[in-house]
C-alpha cells in the first residue's frame, strides 16, 4: 500500500473514535477497506463491532494471529490537526487508529504475497474498556479460526521511528479498573454540622488510599492506584450528597491485585463508619499482565534484524491490556513500535509520526514470515 493510500486511513480512523463496543463506524470502514482488498482466498467475519479476517495459504500447517484494537478514548482531542476527531469528547489518543490501519496494510500485504500458513487478522473492539479480547476469545468466529500463535503490537511515543522493542517474559502489568459511588447527606452550604459531606469524604479517601502503595504493598513488587477522575456536588453554596471516583489498580503480580482491593475496602469500610455514609466498590474490567513467550520474541528479533528495523530490549510497564487474555492461551508476545511524539499515551496532544505506519507494516509482515518458515 502507497504512503498516501495508508496515511488517509489513519487520518480517516483518526477523525471517527468511538468507544468499546461502539465502534460502528469504525467496523464498517474497516470492513469497505476489507471488501476492497479481498480475493477467492479470503474470508470475513463479524462479531459484535469487531472484525476478522482470514486469508487462506497455499499449503498451511498452522494458523498465525495477528491481533489489533479498534476503540478510542473519552478525551477531547487538542492537536491543531486538519483531520481531527469529528466526535465531540472521543479521541484515538492512544494509538488505535495506527494500530488498525498498520493491520491492514498487512492485511492487503499478505494478499498479494501469499504464505503457506494461513493468516488470521484480528480487529478487537474495547480494549480500553470494558474488555473486548475475553468475550472475542469465547466466540464461535475466533474459535473457527483460532490461532496457533499469536502477536500485536502498541505505538511507543518515547520511541524513534524506525525502531521496535520488546522483551520475553512479563511486558505489561495486571490491572483493575475502580469506581466508587460515595452517598451522604448534602445541605446548605452553611450548615456543614447538619450534613455528610462527600467532596470532603472522597477528598480524604483519595489522600488515605496513598497509603496502600506506599505502606501496604513490599517496595519490590511494584504496583499503582491511580484515580483518573472525581465527580462531587452540583452546585458551589451546597454540600455535596454524592462523590464518584473513577481509578485504576495496576501490579505486576496478578496476587498483589487481590491484596490492594483487600485493604482498599477496608478503608472502604472506616470512611463509611467516620463520614456516615455508603460507598458502593465496583471494579470493573480486570485484564491479565501481558506475559511475551521467549521463543517467540527471539523470532521476532531475528526477524527485525533482517527487516533492518532497529531493536530495543524494553523495560516492564505498568500499561495494561487485554491482549494479556491472548497470550495467556496462545503462545506468542507483544511489542512496541516507535512513533516519536512528544506527548504520551491518553494524552489530548497525542501526535504520532505517520512515517512510522511503513515501519509497523514491514515489522508485522516481516514477523508472519518468519512465524511461517519456524
Ligand atoms: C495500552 C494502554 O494504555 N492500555 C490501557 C488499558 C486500560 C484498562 C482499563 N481500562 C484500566 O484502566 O484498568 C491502559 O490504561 O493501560
Amino acid at each position: 500500500m502507497k504512503f498516501e493510500t495508508l496515511q488517509q486511513i489513519r487520518r480517516d480512523l483518526h477523525q471517527i473514535p468511538e468507544l468499546g463496543f461502539q465502534e460502528v463506524k469504525t467496523q464498517a470502514y474497516v470492513l469497505e477497506k476489507i471488501q476492497d482488498m479481498a480475493t477467492e482466498r479470503v474470508e470475513v467475519a463479524k462479531w459484535r463491532t469487531g472484525v476478522l479476517v482470514k486469508v487462506s495459504g497455499k499449503n498451511p500447517s498452522k494458523v498465525i494471529g495477528y491481533r489489533c484494537d479498534m476503540d478510542g478514548l473519552p478525551i477531547t482531542e487538542k492537536t491543531n490537526y486538519t483531520f481531527c476527531s469529528t466526535h465531540e469528547g472521543r479521541m484515538h489518543a492512544c494509538g488505535h487508529d495506527f494500530h488498525m490501519t498498520i493491520a491492514l496494510g498487512a492485511l492487503q500485504h499478505i494478499i498479494e504475497h501469499p504464505i503457506q500458513d494461513d493468516v488470521v487478522i484480528l480487529f478487537q473492539p474495547a480494549e480500553e474498556g470494558p474488555g473486548g479480547a475475553l468475550p472475542m476469545m469465547s466466540s464461535e468466529e475466533f474459535k473457527r479460526w483460532k490461532p496457533d500463535c499469536i502477536f500485536a503490537l502498541h505505538i511507543a511515543p518515547e520511541l524513534p521511528v524506525g525502531t521496535v522493542s520488546s522483551k520475553p517474559g512479563l511486558l505489561f502489568a495486571n490491572t483493575s479498573e475502580l469506581f466508587l459511588d460515595f452517598v451522604g447527606k448534602g445541605g446548605h452550604a452553611a450548615y456543614p454540622h447538619l450534613t455528610k459531606d462527600m467532596s470532603v469524604a472522597a477528598g480524604s479517601f483519595i489522600s488515605q488510599i496513598q497509603e496502600i502503595i506506599s505502606r501496604g504493598i513490599d517496595p519490590l513488587d511494584s504496583a499503582v492506584l491511580t484515580i483518573g477522575k472525581m465527580e462531587s456536588g452540583h452546585v458551589q453554596n451546597a454540600i455535596a450528597e454524592t462523590a464518584r471516583l473513577e481509578g485504576t489498580i495496576r501490579t505486576l503480580r496478578p496476587e498483589t491485585i487481590d491484596i490492594i482491593k483487600e485493604k482498599l475496602e477496608s478503608i472502604v469500610r472506616g470512611f463509611e463508619i467516620n463520614f456516615d455514609c455508603t460507598i458502593t466498590v465496583d471494579y470493573g474490567a480486570n485484564y491479565y499482565q501481558v506475559y511475551n513467550h521467549d521463543a517467540y520474541v527471539h523470532l521476532f528479533k531475528n526477524a527485525m534484524k533482517i527487516a533492518g528495523i532497529t531493536f530495543h530490549e524494553a523495560n516492564k510497564a505498568m500499561t495494561g491490556e487485554d491482549f494479556g487474555y491472548m497470550l495467556k492461551d496462545i503462545p506468542g508476545f507483544m511489542f512496541w513500535l516507535g512513533v516519536d511524539s512528544p506527548f504520551g499515551l491518553h494524552n489530548n496532544q497525542l501526535q504520532p509520526k505517520e512515517e512510522s505506519l511503513v515501519v509497523g507494516i514491514n515489522a508485522v509482515v516481516s514477523t508472519i514470515g518468519a512465524l511461517s518458515k519456524s
